[in-house]
């Protein structure tokens, strides 16, 4: 046991908090599967009567058929015992097949539950959260939940079933081996226990060290993470720190082997001293003639059968505390609460005139910073309101209120009079249409991208708004046309392309409301043009709010709202707030006028 000193464990007799109601809502997830439940009972309670049988058959082996020369006996309890390992094993395959159904039925449930909860969470959770992290948590702390059930409580109910019968049989047998062995038990329980301690210990940090793992990965690994290392030269650093990760995760690894081997190595050393103590008290007594042979045989095989299932009986708190800490890993996550959802009648929002109205909106995405001030302007239906002001004003904020991707803190927004909150946010979803600087697109077909905006949409209206964006006739040149497969992030797109196929998915959603920010990447005159007119064809009959960063955007508002520091400081038509000479007019001469030679204005991308 040396070894085991060797190592940091942390604190074996460590347990997990258990909050009030968990178990109560662990079988929860469990009572859909009790049909199968009964099954695994089923198999059990057979299993371990068969695994009675054996010993007895061999003790009327040798105390009647071979003595008596019973040859017709003999003949049937060895086909008895044929019979019953055959049964026994029969049995054993169905309640794996039970207890899979049910650790994946279990399992199934919780990987819906936790990938709806999810995509309820407000965009503050995934700026806040790595993605690796949730990828771990999903992947393998539900994969850990088939051991629960293999492990946890089907294996402890059959340990407690072979346990309790075969002590009963043992007793009923011979009273004084039966205390014999019993009063041997302590001696392999004792060492089991000790493992039993620290496995659950080097368990849980084993996930951890896999979670940090593959979050490292995922963000590494992803298109922008390896373009990051590579524009940095990082690899070789990037490569340490990988290698530091891994080498732990590797020792934890190593510990968790060693310590099943330990527990082996201690059964097998104890299987064969518990027999040979049972040999040389029930020797004694054959010799005496106190005791048949066969009992003395019998019972050393019903000890052997006790091994394994005692010892994982002493240990049996350290799998239920590992199996509550891994269901309260994942309920943490399914209860995170849900910022931004819809309220109690909440109805949807019908059809659409689209006046838009901010009235005194305050926010802060942390609670000691506010971000946007005291902020009101008001977006007539059909108009198109420019968003201007230095980097960092609140814009995209702005922008992000509306769709209620955040909720004001103070103030509110209104749709046609109405308060945003008290619409569905899947119709709220529905009406607007959101167009940002970076343009995502799944890994599939570009056809399949442009229906993502209208999943009913037919091959006319998909090419009919790629049409309108300016797009049709590049797709139609490839050579797979609209069934060409785009890269992760459309990476195989060029920038003026990949905007108007985000322009083309938009122009397909046909939202009332459109908000758009314009990206300050530049772009050569020919694609500039197309995705000019692409965004005029966009920006028609509907009520739009720009982020600006272009001379024609701003000349073509009905209204510009002007953004310093998160208030609003001058809102009015171009020429009224190039009269007022203030921080417009100075964006003007700074930004927009430099902005008008086609070559470096900027363009829009749309989600
Ligand atoms: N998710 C977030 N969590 C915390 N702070 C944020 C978050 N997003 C933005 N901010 C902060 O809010 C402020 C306003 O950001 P916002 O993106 O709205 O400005 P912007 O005017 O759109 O700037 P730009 O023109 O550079 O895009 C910035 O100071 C920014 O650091």
């Amino acid at each position: 046991m040396k070894f085991f000193s060797t190592y940091d464990w942390g604190d074996p007799n460590q347990r997990p908090q258990i909050r009030k109601g968990t178990l109560k809502r662990i079988m929860r997830y469990f009572v859909p599967y009790w049909k199968q439940f009964l099954m695994v009972l089923l198999c059990i309670g057979i299993s371990a009567l068969l695994g009675i049988l054996q010993p007895l058959i061999i003790k009327w082996i040798i105390d009647d058929a071979i003595p008596k020369g019973q040859t017709a006996l003999l003949n049937w309890l060895i086909l008895a015992m044929v019979a019953a390992a055959v049964a026994a094993s029969l049995f054993g395959v169905a309640q794996t097949y039970f207890n899979t159904l049910i650790g994946q039925g279990v399992m199934y449930d919780i990987r819906n539950g936790m990938y709806h909860h999810l995509h309820r969470m407000s965009l503050q959770f995934f700026t806040n959260t790595k993605t690796g992290d949730i990828m771990s948590r999903v992947n393998n702390d539900v994969n850990g939940l088939q051991t629960v059930v293999t492990e946890t409580i089907s294996s402890s109910i059959s340990n407690l079933v072979i346990a309790v019968s075969t002590i009963v049989t043992m007793v009923a047998l011979d009273w004084r081996l039966a205390a014999l062995s019993i009063i041997i038990l302590p001696l392999f329980i004792v060492p089991t226990r000790r493992v039993g301690k620290l496995n659950f210990q080097v368990k849980k940090n084993t996930q951890q060290k896999i979670g940090e793992l593959s979050s490292l990965m995922q963000e590494t690994l992803s298109v922008s993470g390896a373009m990051l290392v590579k524009a940095f030269v990082r690899q070789d650093w990037e490569m340490q720190r990988f290698a530091k990760v891994n080498r732990e995760l590797k020792n934890w690894q190593v510990r968790q082997s060693m310590i099943g081997r330990w527990f082996f190595a201690s059964i097998g050393f104890l299987s064969t001293v518990g027999p040979a103590i049972i040999y040389w008290y029930g020797g004694h007594a054959v010799i005496d003639q106190a005791i048949s042979l066969g009992t003395v045989v019998a019972f050393t095989a019903f000890l052997t059968r006790l091994f394994g299932p005692v010892s994982a009986l002493a240990n049996i708190h350290v799998n239920i505390y590992g199996s509550i800490a891994l269901f309260e890993r994942l309920f943490e996550y399914l209860d995170m609460p849900v910022e931004i959802q819809d309220r109690p009648g909440a109805k949807p929002l019908g059809k659409v005139k689209g006046k838009i109205e901010l009235v005194h909106v305050w926010f802060s995405y942390q609670s000691d910073r506010p971000i946007l001030e005291d902020v009101t302007f008001t977006i007539e239906s059909g108009q198109l309101v420019a968003l201007v002001g230095p980097s960092g004003a609140g814009k995209s904020t702005v922008a992000n209120l509306i769709p209620r991707l955040y909720d004001p803190t103070r103030g509110c927004i209104r749709i046609d009079g109405q308060d945003i909150r008290d619409f569905t946010l899947k119709s709220l979803g529905d009406a607007i249409g959101i167009v940002s600087q970076e343009t995502f697109l799944f890994h599939t077909t570009i056809r399949d991208n442009l229906r993502y905006a209208k999943l009913d949409a037919t091959d006319e209206e998909i090419i009919r708004a790629a049409k309108a964006a300016n797009i049709h006739d590049m797709i139609a040149s490839l050579p797979e046309g609209y069934d060409t497969v785009v890269g992760e992030r459309g990476h195989k797109l060029s920038g003026g392309e990949k905007q108007r196929i985000a322009i083309a998915r938009v122009i397909l959603k046909d939202p009332a409301i459109l908000l758009l920010d314009e990206a300050t990447s530049a772009l050569d005159s020919h694609s500039e043009a197309l995705v000019q007119s692409a965004l005029e064809e966009l920006l028609k009959s509907r009520t739009s709010l720009v982020i600006a960063h272009r001379l024609s955007t701003v000349l073509a508002a009905d209204k510009i709202v002007v953004l310093e520091e998160g208030r609003v400081v001058e809102q009015g038509t171009h020429s009224e707030l190039l009269a007022l000479n203030g921080l417009y007019a100075s964006l003007y001469h700074q930004q927009f006028k430099a902005s008008d030679t086609p070559s470096s204005e900027t363009n829009p991308a749309a989600v």
